[in-house]
C-alpha cells in the first residue's frame, strides 16, 4: 500500500494551481461550456480508472472541480500527485 505524504512533502509537491485541503488535494478547472467540461471530467474519469484511483469530479455549469485522496491509504500519497499532475496535462 502506498505511504501518505506528510503535509511538507504535499506542499513541496502539489503542482500549482492545487490546494490541499483536508487529507485531499483539490483543484477547480473553468469552462467556457457546459459539455467542454463534462467532456474533460470524462477524460480524467478514464485517466483514473485506468490508474484504478478514483476522484471526486463535481461538475458545475462552468467549473469542474477534481479531488484526490487515497482511501485505502488514510491520506495523500504520490499516486494523488501523479493524477493531479496527468489531469492538468489534459488541458
Ligand atoms: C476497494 C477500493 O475502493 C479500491 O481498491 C480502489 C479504487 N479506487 C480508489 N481510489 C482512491 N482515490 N483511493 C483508493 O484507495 C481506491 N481504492
Amino acid at each position: 500500500m502506498s505511504e501518505t505524504l506528510t503535509d511538507e512533502e504535499i506542499a513541496e509537491q502539489l503542482p500549482p494551481e492545487w490546494e490541499y485541503v483536508d487529507d485531499e488535494i483539490v483543484r477547480s478547472y473553468d469552462f467556457d461550456d457546459y459539455l467542454a467540461g463534462v467532456a474533460f471530467a470524462s477524460e480524467v474519469g478514464e485517466l483514473a480508472d485506468e490508474a484504478f484511483h478514483h476522484p471526486t469530479i463535481v461538475i458545475e455549469y462552468d467549473t469542474v472541480e477534481i479531488r484526490f485522496t487515497s482511501h485505502e491509504a488514510g491520506g495523500v500519497t504520490e499516486q494523488d500527485l501523479e493524477l493531479a499532475a496527468e489531469c492538468d496535462a489534459l488541458r
